[in-house]
């Protein structure tokens, strides 16, 4: 990564592209450490999010817990992170819907998530990039946390909140190259929810070289709600109520989003989505049974 350099008007000029009229969201982003022992800390959770649920929000509450438990870390804030529409993946809807969404949910549901759409609206980058977008923003940008007696500063640690399935993705051959995976584990960290049917120790069975910084969080009330069964309901007109925020199923509902399968899908995409519904149908379930 290249150094921020000083511009004329002696701030940081960014060392990344950033979409147009593009500002960091930073109202909620606490910067006053209430524990000056601990370690401030900022969740950072990238993703698709087509569209949001709730376990996608569930996810910071879990890391909190366990952090305020379990580690000497102070969480500061936490931010979703849409991937980019070059992402390509199925069920894919556009990034303003999506960001649009998350935001519904992050501003409606909570008091101190935030969405940053840096990511969305440009092509596509790695996430061990997109820690680093967050890492000068917080950091270089706005000075990271402040001691409450000295006013001292203190750095902040951006860490990727991920659902254990993504982690386990890390082991996966041309998936995430080797000097991501030692920038985003061994300079960042990741706190990791557990996500049934996805083993934790398999997740991390790779990734033992950085133990010291990947936390692992269990998952006590079991909840596999996925973006893929709310879309899969929605094709099939079933609701999706209680499975998101209000406001986000709301939004669903006025922009007609995800009932027509074309929607950010290709042919071979649209086989394999009408495939899964086929194979749900033919076994005369009452829900969807996929997680993929
Ligand atoms: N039920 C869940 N339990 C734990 N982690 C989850 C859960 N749902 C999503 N996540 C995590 O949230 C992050 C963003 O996920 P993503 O947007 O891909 O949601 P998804 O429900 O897996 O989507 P899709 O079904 O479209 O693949 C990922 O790190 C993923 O592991
Ligand atoms: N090499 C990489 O940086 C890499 C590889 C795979 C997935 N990812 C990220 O993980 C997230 C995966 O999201 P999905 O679970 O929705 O596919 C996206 O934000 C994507 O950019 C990053």
């Amino acid at each position: 990564m290249s150094s921020a350099s000083l511009e004329g008007n002696g701030r940081p000029s960014p060392p990344f592209t950033a979409p147009p009229n593009y500002a960091f969201p930073h109202h909620r982003l606490d910067l006053l450490q209430r524990y000056p022992d601990k370690q401030p800390i900022v969740l950072v959770a990238c993703g698709s999010f087509s569209p949001v649920t709730y376990l996608h929000l569930r996810m910071f509450e879990m890391a909190v817990d366990y952090v305020r438990q379990n580690t000497d870390f102070e969480v500061m804030g936490g931010y979703m992170s849409p991937v980019s529409d070059q992402y390509k993946k199925p069920g894919l809807l556009s990034a303003l819907h999506r960001v649009n969404m998350c935001t519904l949910a992050t501003e409606q549901t909570s008091q101190w998530l935030m969405v940053d759409p840096w990511e969305a609206f440009q092509s596509y980058q790695r996430t061990a990039v997109v820690l680093d977008h967050f890492d000068h923003e917080i950091n270089t940008v706005l000075g990271g946390a402040q001691m409450p007696s000295s006013g001292e500063r203190r750095h902040i640690r951006v860490v990727l909140l991920a659902g254990s399935d993504l982690i386990s993705t890390m082991s996966e051959p041309g998936v995430w190259s080797e000097k991501d995976l030692d920038h985003i584990l061994g300079k960042y960290g990741t706190c990791i929810i557990e996500r049934a049917g996805s083993d934790m120790d398999h997740a991390t069975e790779a990734l033992a070289r950085w133990r010291h910084n990947i936390f692992l969080v269990p998952q006590l009330i079991q909840n596999d709600v996925s973006s893929t069964k709310v879309r899969l309901f929605l094709r099939r007109g079933l609701s999706v109520r209680y499975l998101l925020p209000a406001p986000v199923v709301e939004y669903i509902g006025e922009h007609t989003l995800y009932i027509d399968d074309a929607s950010g899908f290709d042919k071979k995409d649209k086989e394999k989505e009408r495939a899964k519904d086929d194979a749900w149908r033919r076994a005369g379930a009452s829900t969807p049974s996929s997680t993929a």
